[in-house]
């Protein structure tokens, strides 16, 4: 549904070069919700904004449901027509908003059906019926400054679906908003993806945003996409850092030399006692250094890194046991264990914005 290929992004200031984007290459499927997560400056905003050619790639393509924006955007401003209708496909949200204070919220979401032209009673019509969809019809004749910050996004929410949109881009939509708010605001996101198939690519620097709602995530940093996936096999990629990131694990061998696993259960294993029957099969014991169970995309998953010790501890037995089991099982390697960048967020923190 929204791909690019090879996407750079350099902007030129009087003095200076910035490379914001380099090389972006990103497949995000119909009907998914993808996620982009990074740190503040990681070019997150850039690509957005270049999906949508609010912001012009300096080079590579943008295709978004099989129209090629960029070769419109290059035709000059007589393609600015064509631009135009392709971009009414494409819902965007952004993280103050943007709604108009001087309009109510029906005027808010009648905005963009003006702009396309639609008869005064079709756009009364059409505005009700999103504003019901996102669950605020009674507040259509309030002014924005009568709303909460997650009213606020959820008009700006209708405002973005008015032209019908098969994708709907997210600029940090929930990262004004308070935790309560933001999971309300994520669960409306996802209903609306269900509902009517909408296509989400959102950016974010929250990591429980990519773990509740996203099917799909890649990590950008420096401009690059340096992982990017499903997130149910990210998480079972060994060596992830999206799967370190959404569950850090702390904690080293109480005895040097002795053998730390990571263990990631999903779904139905996350409830089944395949650490004590480790513990009884092998005569091993099993000391749990960090552990962490969240829900990831409708599912459970959790991940633990334990230590192996006692009598008859045998590590390639029991690594080969938990594997058996359907965990994904990689041993901890203090030396090449990650340890700046993205090992200091705390556990369970989000990316700092900095
Ligand atoms: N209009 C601009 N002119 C010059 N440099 C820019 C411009 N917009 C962004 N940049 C630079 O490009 C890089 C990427 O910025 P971008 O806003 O895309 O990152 P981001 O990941 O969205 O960050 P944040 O989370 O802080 O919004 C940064 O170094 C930024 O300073």
């Amino acid at each position: 549904m929204i791909t690019t290929t090879d996407l750079t992004k350099v902007y030129r200031t009087r003095d200076r070069e910035v490379t914001a984007l380099d090389g972006v290459s990103l497949h995000v499927h119909p009907g998914e919700v993808f996620g982009v997560i990074g740190r503040s400056g990681a070019g997150k905003s850039s690509l957005i904004r270049c999906v949508n050619l609010l912001e012009r790639p300096s080079s590579g393509t943008v295709t978004v449901d099989g129209t090629d924006l960029t070769a419109l955007a290059g035709r000059g401003p007589r393609a600015g027509r064509e631009l135009r209708r392709a971009r009414t496909r494409i819902g965007m949200v952004f993280q103050h908003f943007n709604l108009l204070s001087s309009r109510t919220v029906q005027g808010n979401v009648e905005l963009p059906l003006e702009i396309l032209g639609l008869t005064r009673r079709a756009r009364a019509a059409k505005a009700l019926e999103l504003l019901d969809l996102v669950g605020l019809a009674e507040k259509a004749r309030a002014y924005p400054a009568q709303l909460s910050g997650g009213q606020k996004q959820r008009v700006g929410i209708a405002r973005a679906l008015a032209g019908d949109p098969k994708v709907l881009l997210s600029d940090e939509a929930t990262s004004a908003l308070d935790p309560e708010t933001t999971r309300s605001v994520l669960r409306l996101l996802r209903d609306l993806n269900q509902q009517l198939g909408l296509t989400v690519l959102l950016i974010t620097h929250e990591m429980d945003v990519v773990k509740s709602v996203c099917d799909s995530a890649a990590l950008m940093r420096e401009g690059r996409l340096v992982e990017s996936g499903k997130v149910s096999d990210l998480l079972a990629t060994p060596g992830s850092e999206l799967a370190a990131e959404l569950f850090p694990l702390a904690g080293a061998a109480s005895v040097a030399g002795r053998t730390v696993v990571d263990v990631t259960f999903h779904g139905e294993r996350a409830g089944q006692p395949v650490i004590s029957g480790l513990a009884r099969t092998h005569d091993t014991d099993v000391s749990i250094l960090a552990a962490a169970m969240d829900t990831v995309g409708g599912r459970q998953v959790g991940r633990m890194r334990i230590e192996l010790s006692g009598p008859g501890a045998d590590a390639d037995r029991a690594i080969g046991y938990l594997r058996d089991q359907g965990l994904t099982v990689e041993v901890h390697d203090p030396r090449t264990a990650p340890t700046a960048d993205l090992a200091d967020a705390a556990p369970g923190a989000d990316l700092v914005k900095e």
